[in-house]
């Protein structure tokens, strides 16, 4: 059973071994989360140059040695060679999060197919089993979760933030939580007025 856990990786070093389009797409999802990213590769595809002369990431165009793990936090091991997958595993540290592309039994976590919307995320993973079926289960998803979810979980952050702050009671607090979780205020237009009168009677109610 894995363990399933969203990391913060913002400034944290991460390698990513190989040049190819699994480099590639692995690459977009750490610089998504703010990674300091260097690629080690004696090749990169057009997208993977472009993105090392932007400065977006480093390049370090060499074939994979143990020296280049040093002081990562995370690594991708993504050539197509097998045995040097496995030889990232072997040799990293055992507080280094590694992945293997071609290994999943192998890999200390695996990467999930993702569906994001400003502050929620929907992570599907089938641990291995066919990565195709998770990508299928979020381009369905897609649909159920459209960008309106974007300014809905900002409604709901800032919402959630003034009750905890204004309401003292738990049975009341908790009602409320659930009432602007609810779908009708995700639809709602006018969803900020019907919550500050929502708070406001819920004040009131406590005051009594
Ligand atoms: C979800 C996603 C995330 C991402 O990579 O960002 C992801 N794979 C995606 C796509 C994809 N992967 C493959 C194809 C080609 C299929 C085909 O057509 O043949 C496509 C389709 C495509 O590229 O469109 C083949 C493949 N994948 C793995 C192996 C090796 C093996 O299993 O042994 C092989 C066989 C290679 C071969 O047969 O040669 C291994 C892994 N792939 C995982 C994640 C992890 C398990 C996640 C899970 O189980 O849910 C895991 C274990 C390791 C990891 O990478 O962490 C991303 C969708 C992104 C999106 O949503 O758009
Ligand atoms: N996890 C996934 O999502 C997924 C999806 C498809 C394929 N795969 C697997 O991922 C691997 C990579 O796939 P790809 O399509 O990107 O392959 P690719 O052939 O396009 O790229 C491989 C890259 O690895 C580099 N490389 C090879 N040996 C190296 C070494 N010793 N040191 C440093 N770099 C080295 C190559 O120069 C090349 O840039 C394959 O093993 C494939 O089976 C994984």
């Amino acid at each position: 059973m894995l363990y399933s856990m969203n990391l913060r990786i913002s400034d944290r070093n991460a390698v990513v071994i190989g040049g190819g389009k699994v480099a590639h797409r692995k690459v977009l999802g750490l610089l998504d989360a703010g990674a300091k990213v260097k690629v080690v590769s004696p090749d990169l595809t057009s997208e993977l140059m472009g993105l090392a002369e932007a400065g977006e990431i480093s390049w370090q165009p060499e074939q994979y040695t143990k020296k280049v793990l040093e002081g990562a936090f995370l690594v991708i091991a993504a050539t197509n060679d097998s045995e040097t997958n496995l030889q990232v595993k072997k040799d990293a540290l055992p507080h280094q999060l590694v992945n293997l592309a071609d290994n999943p039994e192998e890999s200390d976590f695996q990467v999930p197919s993702v569906i994001k919307r400003g502050k929620l995320t929907i992570a599907v993973s089938t641990s291995g089993a066919s990565p195709v079926l998770a990508k299928k289960i979020c381009t369905q998803m897609e649909q159920m979760f459209d960008e309106q979810y974007e300014s809905y979980l900002e409604f709901l952050a800032a919402s959630r933030k003034e009750i905890k702050v204004s309401v003292k009671d738990e049975a009341i607090k908790r009602r409320l939580l659930r009432t602007i979780a609810d779908e009708s205020f995700m639809k709602d237009p006018d969803r900020k007025q019907r919550f500050a009168r929502l708070l406001e009677e819920a004040i009131s109610e406590e005051g009594r």
